[in-house]
This record gives structure tokens, sequence and C-alpha cells, in this order.
């Protein structure tokens, strides 16, 4: 059976055109989230941390900013958007005392429901929306006009109208204009950690290193070793993202074609797919969340150093320089 991928015209937008939603946070998703509903015409309050950062960056935006017990009071929707290691004392803290029966609690990513680590009250609506890419496209495409695909659950439906709260709510940050699927949180988070850790992060900048390092050691230029194992990636995945892997092979050289049928299998190989298995083996059993949660409460050790260890590496000190020299990367800033 096809699943049904829900569109701007399948969606009624006006089941939040009398709430506030609360937008928790104001990172990488959050302030995609608040700017685009908040284009969307729909009524919005920021909640921040006492002292954050992030508040004068809020309020250049024109968003209206308030703390996370304020936005919390104020939202009839309060959608957490800070990380996720994060969530579970932030909620406790400042959210649950002011979340009242009828509001919806709402997630981006179904970690913390799902893992058992945020139980909200009955009487709340809770579901997610998930939109299928980083924050900071979800806020470029919007404003280009596009939207990004996105996904949604519903984990509790209290008042009746969980599973159109969620939809209005993915139109209104723009992922009904490419198109939405229903999902678990069970689904939606088994599949995001897989995907992020085996393809989409972790395995295609260790593909990219261990190609720049390769060239590098052989004794060929960082430079021209950055181009091909990192720059040209973009090119072509934007392909691939257009037309396929078969609109890709048209537009490159048969020798490249060849090469990539006869290479592409030894490079990832059938131990590549048992690691594969393993890694979802352990996200549905939990064993990855509880080494994420462990890593978080000692302090990031592990994560600082291999942050420290990778800035310092020659394919990012390369990177900067070359990237320097092509104003029509630089041009593209992050705004948060
Ligand atoms: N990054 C992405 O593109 C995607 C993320 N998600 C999900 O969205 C959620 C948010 O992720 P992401 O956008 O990456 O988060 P970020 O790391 O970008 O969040 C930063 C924001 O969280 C706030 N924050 C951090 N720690 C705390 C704390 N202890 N108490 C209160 N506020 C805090 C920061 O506050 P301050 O401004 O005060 O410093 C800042 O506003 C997660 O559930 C994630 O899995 C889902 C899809 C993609
Ligand atoms: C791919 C990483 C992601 O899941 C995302 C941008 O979708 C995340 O957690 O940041
Ligand atoms: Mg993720
Ligand atoms: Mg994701």
């Amino acid at each position: 059976m096809t699943a049904k991928m829900y569109y701007d015209a399948d969606v009624n937008l006006s089941i939040l055109a009398d709430k506030t939603i609360a937008i928790i946070g104001y990172g990488s998703q959050a302030h995609a989230h608040a700017q685009n509903l908040r284009d969307s015409g729909l009524e919005v309050v920021v909640g921040l941390r006492e002292g954050s950062p992030s508040r004068g960056k809020a309020l250049a935006a024109g968003l209206r900013v308030a703390t996370i017990e304020e936005a919390t009071q104020q939202g009839d929707v309060v959608m957490l958007l800070i990380p996720d290691e994060h969530q579970p004392a932030t909620y406790e803290q400042s959210v649950a005392p002011h979340l009242t029966a009828g509001k919806a609690l709402a997630f981006g990513h179904g970690f913390n429901i799902h893992f058992g680590r945020i139980t909200p009250p009955e009487g709340v609506d809770v579901f997610l929306v998930a939109p299928k890419g980083p924050g900071h496209m979800l806020r470029r495409v919007y404003v280009e006009g596009a939207g990004m695909p996105g996904i949604f659950a519903v984990h509790q439906d209290a008042t009746g109208q969980a599973r159109d709260i969620a939809l209005a709510y993915a139109r209104g940050i723009g992922c009904t204009r490419a198109g939405v699927l229903e999902t678990t949180f069970k689904e939606e988070t088994e599949t995001d950690l897989f995907g992020e850790q085996t393809v989409l992060c972790g395995g295609l900048t260790k593909l990219i290193q261990t190609g720049f390092e390769t060239l590098v050691e052989a004794g060929y230029q960082p430079e021209i070793a950055y181009f091909e194992t990192l720059h040209e990636v973009k090119l072509i995945v934007d392909l691939i993202y257009e037309k396929g892997f078969a609109g890709m092979r048209h537009s490159i050289s048969n020798t490249a074609e060849y090469g990539d049928y006869v290479t592409g299998p030894k490079i990832i190989t059938e131990d590549t797919r048992e690691t594969m298995r393993e890694t979802l083996r352990r996200i549905q059993a939990g064993e990855f969340a509880r080494e994420f949660v462990a890593e978080t409460e000692n302090g990031y050790p592990n994560m600082k150093r291999w942050r420290t260890e990778m800035n310092e590496h020659p394919l990012e000190v390369v990177g900067k320089k070359l990237r320097g020299m092509m104003p029509f990367i630089q041009k593209k800033e992050l705004e948060v």
C-alpha cells in the first residue's frame, strides 16, 4: 500500500489560527520553526532560559520572547526544540508545571518519548513533526518558496484534535509544500538515528575523510584532494537529489560510471552492511541512547575530543581556506 502524502491542500491551517505556539529554544530547528510559523500567519512566542545569548537574535528577527515558563503558560502548543539530552531536565523544571490539560506538547524528534525519558500528563496532546533536514535549510527553503519534507506522529490524543494540530503545524513550517507522511514515535526515532549515524553524517563524513587522507598520504596536493573528495560531493548529490542515481550517472562520464559499479561494492562491503544492521539493532535496543546520555552526563568527554581533532584536521584547514576563496559559498551565512 502506498503511504498517504499530505500537501498544503489536504491540511487546514485554521485550527491553529486562535492558538499561540510556544517554541522552546532558538537553535537550528527552533529559529526556523518560529520564523516559518510566524510567516505563515500564526502567533508565536519563543521561550528561552534566563540570560540566553539567543534572546537578541530572536528579538532581531521580530519574534516575541519570554522565559520558558512564561512561554509554556502562554502556549496552546509547546514545541520543545532544545538538544535532546537537555530536554528532560528543562521539561521537569520549566514546562511540566505549566502544561495544563488541553495543551499540546510537541517534539522535532521522538527520542525522549520513545526512550521513556519524558512522560507527559494524560490530559495533553503529544505529537512530533520532524522535518527531514537541518533547521537552517528548513528556513532557507521556506524563504525560497519551497518546502522540506517532514513526518508527523501522534503519541497521545487527549483532545481528539492532535492529528489535525500536528498536520497544521507541519503546514505552518512549510513541510506540506513538499509532502508529509504519518509515522510513529518509534519509527521516526529509530530511522532518524540510523540515517544520521550510518549515511547522512557518520557514514558520509568518514567516507570523505578517508578518501581525502588516502590521496594526501599518496602525495597529492591537499587542495586537489579536497575538491575531489568533498567539494564535488555536493555537485554529485545535487544530481542524485534532483534526478536519482540514473540521472547522476547520465551526467558523469562512462569512465566514472564503470568505476562506480566496479569499485563501489569494494568500498561499501558486506561487512559495512553487517555493521549497519548491528547499528540498527543497538538503536532499537536503546543501547545507543544509553551510551549518548551517559556521555552527556559525564560532560561530553569524547564529543569534545572528537570535535577538536576534526577541527584541526588538514581537511578542515584546507577546506576553510578554499571556501574563503569561493564567495558564493561564503554568502550563505547561518543565522543562529
Ligand atoms: N538540528 C536539526 O536540524 C534537527 C534537529 N531535530 C531535533 O530538534 C531538536 C532540537 O535540536 P537542535 O535544533 O539541533 O538544537 P540546538 O542544539 O540547535 O538547540 C540550541 C537551543 O537550545 C537551547 N538550550 C540548550 N541547552 C539548553 C538547556 N539546558 N536549557 C534550555 N535551553 C537550552 C539553546 O539555548 P540558548 O539560546 O539560551 O543557548 C538554544 O536556543 C532535537 O530534538 C533534535 O533531535 C530534528 C530534526 C533536525
Ligand atoms: C541528519 C541529522 C538530523 O537528524 C537532521 C538534520 O535531520 C539531526 O538530528 O540533526
Ligand atoms: Mg536526528
Ligand atoms: Mg533527521
